[in-house]
């Protein structure tokens, strides 16, 4: 004999339930099989918000009810031939007929006592099954539909009733021993002794299968649901969860209690008692293994799963009375007796406080009995008032490996402290089947994210990238990353997704990653951009391990960057503009950054992607000392003085590099030297030296008259008259054998930007085109400077080295 239990979402519309009947039939073709159905999806919920509208004297709750009455009559007419749907019909008027009885007693007296939902919501079980078990009956097999309420006994728990077994045990085997046909069984209800109707609790239909199957000592009982087993955690919250092929009994009813809905705790009493293997399985996809839970603790991964459970309160119960030995028996019980559901408890060894967390459905009447216990003492201050704090959730990891294996806490709370997810209470059973913790209802995802990587993916570690500056930059970064995307993941077990873009007009968002493949093209039709805006979205999206990227040039962009080190974001910019700010802007937002734990990574400020910054960082880390830096650090500027020696006038040499789009569109900026004086400033405080812009001496090649020319045209007209200046300088250099350079210097803390003669054998000299070179002269590399040197400009080398700094965070945020 199998039990097979379908959910209200395996039988929440026809075409559903047409699937369901397939999976029946076939099982019928191995062995004998008695089904248990629950409400049609929605159902149960919808009684219960009639129920509340009737008691606070709504009238609307007529036209909720007829919708659902139309509802049930339309499930009768699309699976019952038309000749045989009258018996149906009549039930299902006769049920809505009742219901519209209660609900009008609802409305007048207004009360609707636990005694009268559950009558209530029984209705749900009793007419999706006796419709299901007519509908299958239709298909020519011969069915019987059982009201559980005939063999299931319990106590008057009205809306948790407990279950007397020795009596429904045997109710359940006479009543199999007295009846032929394929038992088709209402699931969540039962009756008491009296035949008052009760229900097992919300979700309980899998209970009232188990109980089945251990009355009737089953082979196995098969759970249908709308996911492929238990997974690792909610996969509505976590995108990357997957089924967990096998969980013992203890392991599920851990995962269930805190709230994977998948399975009801109880469900693994009666299974457990007789060995009674339990599968998990997927209406919608029938062919998957689902998950088999059994007595089998298997050895493998450190932890099962993770769930979680949301709406919950914090009950703090505080004050010298405690350290009484009986007053948290005392705490307990009062909470027991007015039927409060403690969902995790947490005592310091002090015993001074108990810290318990309940739904906060729950949570006031907590206060309230648990106050009335303490009447006296608190009277006397020998204990506080109870306080509350809503908005938590509850998270646990569960796993019976847990118990050989140490490091499963450090690895929770250092990927929960590492996401700034901050933990008002912890608990560790004494079993060590779970740890779980109290934590803020807005970061539950992204808790439940960064710890299913740190338990499940931590070989594969998720990047979310937000991009703002989709320019030239921008837009070579995002097929750099599309195509890395599978080496990345396959070869260095990262993977990296962009889930938010921006140029300066609009931005776009996306919850599971934008397709790179077929890059994204802003749009007048998406949203205008808006910068506090996009680091609302990308802080509510509350990723774990998010990183920042800004590849525009923009002060406004550059001014958020504290606010986003603070939400725990990382970020990675080749924008120079917070780093040549004020020192103490520099030194602000590396504290933050150090602070918070997340990187502040810029490599690409000073010569696009050549390797300067990480190269003196790391210097510096390992204990050399900067003497003197030079550096060519403009290829506009390069370019126009090495073409100079070719012999053209330099207004028209500085015109080539301006049409072959070398310089910016005002060539101005470039010949002024402060970008230079920028990047040196930048290599001088790496080099940890104190150092404001305006410590830089700056030669600028603008002559003083091209400085006002209201226009770039003006200004080349009025550059046209100092080529002579210009031409003597180089004839001047070439005299002496020397060339001419601009370039940057730092020694002694002072930094000078400016054009030098150089001799031919400086290694600058023989530098041509739009190339960079940066010599570090240090403690180590005294008499021989090191010597970096390659194309400092350009959105390919630039993009490589925003690229290589997103996957060093990748690496810096692996375990
Ligand atoms: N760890 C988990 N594994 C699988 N599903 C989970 C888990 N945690 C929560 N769930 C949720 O449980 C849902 C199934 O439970 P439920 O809606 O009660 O199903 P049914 O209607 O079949 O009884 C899934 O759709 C899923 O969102
Ligand atoms: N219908 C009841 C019982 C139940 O178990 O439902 P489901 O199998 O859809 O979770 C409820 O919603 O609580």
């Amino acid at each position: 004999m199998k039990i097979i239990k379908f959910g209200g979402s395996s039988v929440a519309n026809p075409d559903n339930i047409r699937k369901v009947f397939a999976i029946i039939q076939d099982k019928l073709k191995q062995q004998e099989v008695a089904v248990v159905f629950s409400a049609f999806g929605g159902v149960t919920e919808s009684l219960l918000t009639i129920a509340r509208l009737a008691r606070e004297g709504d009238q609307a709750y007529r036209d909720m009810l007829q919708t659902l009455e139309e509802k049930h009559l339309d499930m009768v007419r699309q699976l019952i031939a038309v000749q045989n749907q009258s018996t149906v019909m009549t039930f299902v008027k006769v049920r809505f007929n009742e219901l519209e009885d209660l609900f009008h007693g609802i409305f007048l007296i207004k009360e609707n006592s636990a005694r009268t939902l559950d009558y209530v919501v029984s209705f749900g079980e009793r007419l999706s099954t006796f419709i299901l078990a007519e509908a299958f009956a239709a298909k020519g097999l011969k069915t019987q539909f059982l009201d559980a309420r005939d063999v299931i006994r319990t106590n008057d728990r009205f809306g948790q009733a407990r279950v007397d077994f020795e009596v429904t045990n045997q109710l359940i085997k006479d009543y199999f021993l007295q009846h032929d046909g394929i038992k088709i069984i209402t699931g969540f209800i039962a009756s008491t002794v009296k035949g008052e109707t009760t229900t097992l609790g919300r979700s309980g239909s899998d209970y009232t299968a188990a109980i089945f199957a251990g009355a009737l000592g089953a082979d196995d009982l098969e759970i249908w649901t709308d996911v492929s087993g238990v997974l690792t955690s909610d996969p509505k919250l976590v995108y990357t969860a997957f089924t967990i092929p096998q969980l013992s009994y203890n392991e599920a009813m851990e995962l269930s209690h805190f709230g994977a809905k998948v399975i009801f705790p109880a469900t693994m009493q009666p299974a457990m008692k007789k060995s009674i293997p339990i599968y998990i399985k997927n209406t919608f996809e029938p062919a998957n293994p689902g998950t088999m839970i059994n007595g089998e603790v298997t050895s493998g991964a450190l932890i099962k799963g993770i769930s979680s459970m949301s709406n919950i309160s914090i009950v703090t119960v505080q004050g010298a009375a405690l350290l009484d030995g009986t007053a948290g028996s005392r705490v307990f019980k009062a909470l027991s007796e007015a039927k409060v559901n403690i969902v995790l408890i947490s005592q310091a060894s002090s015993e001074h406080s108990i810290c318990l967390a309940i739904k906060t459905a729950e949570a006031y009447l907590a206060k309230e009995v648990v106050e009335k216990e303490f009447f006296y003492e608190i009277k006397s201050g020998e204990m506080d008032e109870v306080y509350l704090m809503h908005g938590f959730s509850t998270i646990a990891v569960v796993g019976e490996n847990m118990k050989q294996n140490p490091g499963a806490s450090g690895r929770m709370f250092r990927a929960l402290g590492r996401n700034n997810i901050n933990v008002a209470a912890i608990a560790q059973g004494s079993s060590e089947l779970n740890i779980s913790a109290v934590i803020p209802q807005a970061d539950l995802q992204k808790a439940l994210n960064a710890l299913h990587e740190a338990f499940f993916l931590s070989e594969n570690k998720v990047l979310h990238v937000f991009l703002v500056g989709v320019g030239l930059i921008g837009k070579a970064l995002i097929k750099m990353i599309a195509n890395q995307q599978m080496k990345l993941r396959d070869s260095s077990e990262l993977d990296i997704q962009i889930h938010g873009l921006a140029n300066s007009r609009y931005m776009a968002f996306h919850e599971d990653g934008f397709d790179l493949k077929n890059p994204y093209e802003l749009s007048e039709s998406d949203e205008n951009m808006d910068l506090e805006k996009f680091i609302k979205t990308m802080e509510e999206m509350n990723f774990s391990n998010s990183v920042f990227v800004d590849c525009t040039a923009s002060q406004t962009v550059s001014d958020a960057y504290s606010r986003i080190l603070e939400a725990k974001v990382a970020i990675v910019t080749p924008n120079k503009k917070a780093n040549s700010g004020s020192m103490e802007e520099y030194g602000y937002l590396r504290k933050l950054a150090k602070k918070r734990g997340v990187k502040f990574l810029y490599e690409t400020n000073v010569a696009a992607g050549l390797p300067v910054i990480n190269t003196l960082q790391d210097l510096m880390l390992s204990g050399d000392r900067v003497i003197r830096i030079e550096a060519v650090l403009s290829g506009s500027m390069n370019f126009i003085f090495s073409e100079l020696e070719k012999g053209d006038p330099f207004s028209e040499v500085v015109r080539v590099a301006k049409e072959k789009g070398f310089t910016e569109p005002d060539p101005r900026d470039d010949l002024s030297g402060m970008d230079v004086a920028r990047k040196i400033l930048i290599l001088g405080r790496e080099a940890e030296q104190t150092l404001e812009f305006d410590d830089i001496t700056i030669q600028s090649m603008v002559p003083e008259d091209c400085q006002d020319a209201a226009s770039v045209d003006e200004f080349f007209e009025k550059l046209k008259t100092h080529d002579i200046e210009f031409s003597d300088l180089l004839k001047a250099a070439e005299a002496k054998g020397e060339k001419l350079r601009f370039m940057a210097t730092l020694e002694n803390g002072k930094a000078k930007v400016g054009l030098n003669s150089l001799p031919n054998e400086h290694p600058f000299s023989s530098l041509s085109g739009s190339d960079n070179m940066i010599l570090l002269t240090t403690e180590r590399y005294l008499d021989r400077p090191m010597i970096i040197r390659g194309p400092g400009a350009g959105a390919d080398v630039t993009a490589a080295g925003v690229f290589a700094d997103v996957i060093r965070i990748g690496n810096y945020t692996r375990e």
